[in-house]
């Protein structure tokens, strides 16, 4: 994602990567040189002129450190990994104390109206049973992805009386009432989809979002870093960059 990032930052006219680091070495990506990680607090306080806003697509405990080296410079953070623990999110929620922070599981906005449908859906169709299903390429390394758990989430609450995850499934007992089933599949070089199947008795809808190519996350990721710097410190959404 890091060199979607900077190849979709080439690709408009309103952004320039200041600062491009990585943990381990990587050549430069479209002529923008990448540093090693340890050097991000250095190169974000001597920017000149000083970093808007940090894009990061890393992992969780790498996030972790960004964003607070981030918070320390007085950077607004963009947050795009996935994969958080409680404690994790709790770090990034609490750097919202300090500056802009904006973290959503995925940046599209395709996603961002899958995510309204789904709502509308979970709670027009009281009863239904529902699934969630998410494809990624083999890399992936969290699971079920953090999308997926958004969907899950917002089913919830949409639904009180579905409040069992059940990942993957085998076994010989029948689904139970209270259960939403999750699946995640890893192939190939898949961007990324996601499937919500309600089925009720003789009619099933199936909700599915898929990503075309993984530019579409950097582009949104960008949008929301545009729209967020300069605002005042807290925690802000990904909605509010579409409205
Ligand atoms: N919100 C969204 O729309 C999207 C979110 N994502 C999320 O973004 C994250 C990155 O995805 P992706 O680019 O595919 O993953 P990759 O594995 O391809 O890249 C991860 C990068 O982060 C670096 N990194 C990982 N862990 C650490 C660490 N502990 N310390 C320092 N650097 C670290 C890796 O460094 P190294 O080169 O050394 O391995 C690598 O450069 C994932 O959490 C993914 O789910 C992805 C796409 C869209
Ligand atoms: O790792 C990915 O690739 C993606 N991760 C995000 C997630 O975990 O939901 C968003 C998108 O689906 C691609």
């Amino acid at each position: 994602m890091g060199h979607e990032v900077i190849e979709a930052a080439r690709e408009r006219g309103d952004c320039e990567v200041a600062v491009a680091v990585n943990r381990s070495p990587v050549d430069p990506v479209a002529g923008v040189a990448v540093a090693d990680a340890a050097e991000f607090p250095a190169l974000l306080a001597d920017a000149e002129p000083a970093v808007d806003a940090l894009v990061d697509f890393t992992g969780p405990g790498s996030s972790v450190e960004y964003v607070a080296a981030a918070t320390e410079a007085g950077v607004a953070c963009v947050v795009g990994t996935t994969g958080f623990d409680g404690e994790q999110e709790a770090a990034i929620d609490a750097a919202a104390e300090s500056v802009p922070v904006l973290r959503a599981s995925n940046f599209s906005r395709g996603i961002a109206a899958l995510r309204r449908v789904v709502s509308e859906a979970a709670a027009a169709l009281p009863g239904y049973d529902v699934e969630v299903t998410e494809t990624h390429h083999s890399g992936k390394v969290d699971a079920p992805s953090g999308t997926a758990l958004t969907l899950l989430d917002d089913i919830e609450d949409a639904r009180a009386d579905l409040r069992e995850r059940v990942h993957g499934r085998e076994g010989d007992a029948p689904r139970t009432e209270s259960e939403i089933g999750v699946h995640a599949r890893r192939a190939g070089d898949i961007a990324g989809e996601h499937e919500v199947l309600m089925a009720g008795d003789e009619n099933v809808l199936e909700l599915t979002h898929r990503a075309g190519s993984r530019r579409v996350f950097a582009a949104g990721a960008l949008d929301a870093a545009a729209w967020l710097a300069g605002r005042d410190a807290g925690a802000y959404d990904f909605t509010e960059v579409l409205e």
